[in-house]
């Protein structure tokens, strides 16, 4: 079996806990039977003994195929990571979602991609990374009792990302603990229009008015002041000609969208004022997570 999940930037500003989008960055799992349960981790996370044990993986993994053959077999897992490990480009969700198509593709389930990102929400309360991670493209998701309710829309190709991966990490749930319990109406008006602004946007395809539509004051600036550089990250973006250029989910990662024409300008701005940071020129992803049996 084979697994292949990508990751994804959330919130894309003002659309906290809703919007998201899938990039062409993927983490792989093959996946065989085998008498004995034995794990291989190559890329990111492969010097981190937390990663290769992959207790989340395992976990959901183990949970989930039980529950569907009312077996305990052994497999062995090959995990092929290239998604930065918490730096707000939806790590964690790839993980619950590759964990939990690969227990339905494991124990010989027909499943639909809903039944699957329905499932997601149980480990990760949001649905804005695992929305994505599942459909790929943008999406707009919210939450009705146990179940995700969102809309996709496919991404052209003539649009790139340019993401800026810093070398410290922030933990979502660390990143979650800086933000107010309550917002006065004006931050929570300042957002809520431009994030409903910014889907109108994605959906008919208006990049030009993206730079209004995704400021944001509920969360990134508070998030962003645990990590100065991104301030002159996302001004150096706009500056040379990002579409937008946002916090990727909780960060530390900052999300560009640009025009493919304009990615290398971008890129090699950020890359030379940030030797320090990782600087990737990436596609956008349209399928989200793929699986073979
Ligand atoms: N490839 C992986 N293998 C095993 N565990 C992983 C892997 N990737 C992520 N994790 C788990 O997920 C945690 C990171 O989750 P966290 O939500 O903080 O970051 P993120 O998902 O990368 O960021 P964001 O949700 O803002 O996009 C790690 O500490 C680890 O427990
Ligand atoms: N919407 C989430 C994304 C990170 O998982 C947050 O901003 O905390």
């Amino acid at each position: 079996m084979f697994i292949s999940v990508p990751a994804t930037s959330a919130n894309l500003g003002p659309g906290f806990d809703t919007l998201g989008l899938a990039v062409d960055l993927r983490n792989e799992i093959t996946i065989t039977p085998s008498k004995f349960l034995s794990l291989s981790t190559h890329g990111e996370g492969d010097d981190n003994p937390k990663i290769k044990k992959n207790s989340l993986f395992l976990s959901i993994f183990n949970e989930n195929y039980k529950r569907l053959t009312g077996r305990d077999d052994n497999f062995r897992f090959e995990f092929h990571n290239r998604i930065p490990i918490s730096r707000g480009l939806g790590s964690s969700s790839a993980v619950i979602v590759a964990a939990l198509s690969a227990a339905y593709t494991a124990a010989d389930k027909r499943y639909n991609k809903r039944e699957i990102l329905n499932h997601a929400l149980r480990y990760e309360h949001h649905p804005d990374n695992i929305t994505p991670a599942v459909m790929g493209g943008f999406n707009v998701a919210c939450v009705e009792g146990d179940r995700v309710y969102s809309k996709k829309r496919r991404m052209p190709d003539y649009l790139k990302a340019v993401v800026v991966v810093p070398n410290r990490t922030i933990s979502t749930a660390k990143s979650r603990t800086v933000l107010p319990k309550m917002y006065r109406k004006e931050e929570t008006v300042y957002s809520l229009s431009r994030s409903s602004y910014m889907t109108a946007l994605f959906m008919s395809e208006s990049w030009d008015l993206l730079r209004i539509a995704s400021k944001d004051k509920l969360h990134q600036a508070r998030r962003m002041k645990m990590m100065p550089e991104l301030f002159d990250v996302q001004k150096l973006a706009l500056k040379h000609g990002a579409l937008m250029s946002t916090l990727s989910g909780s960060g530390s990662t900052f999300f560009n969208l640009t025009y493919e024409k304009d990615a290398n300008k971008i890129a090699q701005a950020l890359q030379a004022r940030f030797p320090q940071f990782r600087v990737f020129i990436l596609s956008l992803d349209n399928n989200g997570v793929i699986t073979k049996s």
